[in-house]
């Protein structure tokens, strides 16, 4: 039915803490940019109303992936009698800080979306995207951040560098619900301005308390910290540095310990999908 659509990674450039929700969901202020890296979905077509995953991740079950409770909801939303076999190919650690499941359903609305000439603006597209995880929206939308709110309220950054990242993963699972919940969390960080976070301030607030619940994450932040500096994204486990060129990314990552698995990518302002999306309106035209 189609080529493959890109489900590119996220960082959190910084992420700070500033208040709480009524919920006890917590305020964040942070700023999302996209690798040129991170998974892929094929879409194949099926009889009416029928949603199912040909592949996906092992230990995930089909009616809790976010691809296929992605799908379900478009199909809801719409009335429409599509149905679609979804293919993923998964490349990002899940629970990694890098939004792979969030990025994986975003994928799925906005290349189902056109696919099937659904006709959802692309704020429809992240409004019920936001019902499936709080970091959908900016990956529907497609442009690097300031995030506010949970992280749906977006101020497009056009003009961030686009450095080459070196980005590592510790050997260990983080549990997102569990850092969030550490008492010793810093929750009353005083609120940054996007001229404030260009000129450097900013940290991770989940990097104390990473660092203390799992050594692995102290130990990749300090390996990586001997090349430049190095940062937790959203709340781990995964650590990334920045470069001004792949080489030197990449002589970084070499020169680290063997057990721990990593990536080169470079950032970009304007997301993978969006280009793909462009790429479909094009081709149509010509057509
Ligand atoms: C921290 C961020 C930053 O990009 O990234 P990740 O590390 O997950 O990629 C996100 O805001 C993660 O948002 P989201 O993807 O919705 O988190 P979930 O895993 O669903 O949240 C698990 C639990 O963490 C707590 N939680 C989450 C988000 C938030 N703003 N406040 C919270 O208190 C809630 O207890 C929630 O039930
Ligand atoms: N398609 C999917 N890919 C990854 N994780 C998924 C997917 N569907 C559901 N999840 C769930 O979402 C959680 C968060 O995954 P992910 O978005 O990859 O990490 P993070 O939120 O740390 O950036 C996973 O632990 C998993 O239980």
């Amino acid at each position: 039915m189609s080529e493959s659509w890109p489900a590119p990674a996220k960082l959190n450039l910084f992420l700070h803490i500033i208040g709480r929700r009524a919920d006890g969901y917590h305020l964040l202020q942070t700023v999302f940019q996209f690798l040129d890296y991170g998974d892929s979905l094929a879409f194949e077509s099926r009889p009416g109303g029928q949603v199912s995953r040909a592949e996906g991740p092992r230990d995930l079950p089909e009616a809790d992936d976010l691809c296929v409770r992605a799908a379900r909801l478009l199909l809801q939303e719409t009335g429409l009698r599509e149905g679609v076999r979804l293919r993923l190919r998964k490349r990002l650690p899940m629970g990694g800080g890098l939004g792979g499941g969030s990025s994986d359903a975003a994928t799925v609305l906005v290349a189902l979306n056109a696919l099937w000439r659904a006709g959802l603006t692309t704020d429809d597209l992240a409004q019920l995207g936001l019902r499936l995880g709080a970091d959908v929206p900016v990956f529907v939308h497609g442009f690097a951040a300031w995030a506010e709110g949970v992280g749906e309220r977006l101020t497009p950054l056009p003009d961030l560098p686009v450095p080459w990242y070196a980005v590592v993963r510790p050997t260990v699972a983080i549990a997102t619900a569990e850092l969030f919940a550490d008492p010793k969390l810093t929750r009353d960080c005083v609120p940054l301005t996007i001229r404030d976070f260009l000129s450097g301030a900013g940290g991770n607030v989940f990097e104390p308390v990473a660092r203390a619940r799992y050594p692995a994450v102290a130990q990749v932040l300090d390996a990586l910290s001997a090349y430049a500096p190095a940062r937790l994204t959203g709340t781990g486990a995964c650590v990334f540095a920045a470069f001004a060129d792949e080489a030197s990314a990449r002589d970084a990552l070499r020169a680290l310990p063997g057990e721990w698995s990593g990536f080169v990518a470079r950032g970009c302002n304007t997301s993978p999908l969006q280009d793909r999306l462009r790429r479909m309106s094009v081709d149509e035209g010509a057509a």
